[in-house]
């Protein structure tokens, strides 16, 4: 895989410290770089192969820095299959991850909430998913330096990680939801009778991200928390029309309490090493 090694050389030559832990900030949640020091960001179109970010609340810049107390970069905007991507792009900046030497990544998206217990603004540490995406990152030729042809997908998150967070999460009386993320392609947002569907199956949040990330995380081998905010219950669930104007705006809602999970989920890195 030539192009990640030519990415992350355009990447290191800007850099002074090497990144621990890597972020994907999803709609309207990119705000967290402010919370950075020292930042330095790097456009999208600065790093050679890497595509661009054309969705609104997605910036399209890699923001390194120290947050925390650890050095860190986040993704200021993701990549979707239904932007046009090849699905091998939309999950390549993890392989630039793992050749930055990455070791723990914190995957953030908005979703809609299936689950009724679920509402707006709630979060939700995702444990398992399903690809209704019916896409794969992984398809055609596998490059065994990076992971095995046939991943296990038998634990997607660190669960040690999580532990570590919800304990923490309690003890500030911060309230953390867990739940099933389902992917779909998009753009268009669901149908009623989709969404009676994918709650048949399981599902208990439903987005257009996430999913062919969590499988080359998987695949490399980085460890991997996803948090979901909950911006809008799924299609048919309230009378209410979906937008992403709204979808924004809900993420913007719950910036104290997401940038606080954000925190602790970091500093929760820490506890988990020693
Ligand atoms: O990038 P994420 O998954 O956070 O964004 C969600 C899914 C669509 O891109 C968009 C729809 O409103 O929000
Ligand atoms: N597919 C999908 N993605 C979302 N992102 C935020 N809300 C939603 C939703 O209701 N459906």
């Amino acid at each position: 895989m030539r192009l990640y090694t030519e990415m992350k050389e355009t990447v290191v030559r800007r850099l002074t410290t090497f990144p621990k832990v890597a972020m994907i900030l999803g709609s309207g949640l990119g705000y967290l770089t402010e919370q950075f020091e020292e930042p330095l960001a790097i456009d999208y179109r600065e790093i050679p192969g890497f595509p661009t970010a054309t969705v609104e609340g997605h910036s399209g810049r890699l923001v390194f820095g120290t947050f925390q107390g650890l050095p860190v970069v986040a993704m200021e905007g993701r990549f979707h299959f239904y932007e046009g991507h090849r699905i091998e792009d939309v999950s390549s900046p993890i392989y630039l991850f793992k050749e930055l030497g990455v070791s723990n990544l914190l995957i953030t998206n908005a979703s809609g909430g299936i689950n009724r217990s679920f509402s707006p603004g709630d979060i939700v540490a995702v444990t398992d998913i399903i690809n209704f995406g019916f896409r794969n990152p992984l398809r055609g030729e596998n490059d065994r330096r990076y992971g095995p042809r046939f991943p296990d997908m038998s634990e997607i998150i660190d669960f040690a990680w999580l532990k570590v967070l919800k304990s923490r999460l309690e003890k500030a009386k911060i309230d953390l939801k867990e739940g099933t993320y389902c992917w779909t392609l998009g753009p268009s947002y669901e149908t009623p009778a989709e969404i009676r569907a994918f709650e048949f199956f399981g599902a208990d949040l439903v987005g257009m991200s996430t999913v062919p990330e969590v499988i080359a995380a998987r695949h490399c081998g980085i460890k991997l928390l996803v948090l979901s905010c909950v911006t809008n219950m799924a299609s048919g669930i309230l009378k209410e029309k979906l937008t992403h104007a709204d979808v924004v705006k809900t993420a913007n809602r719950i910036r104290p309490k997401f940038t606080a999970v954000v925190q602790h989920a970091v500093e929760s890195i820490k506890e988990t090493e020693q």
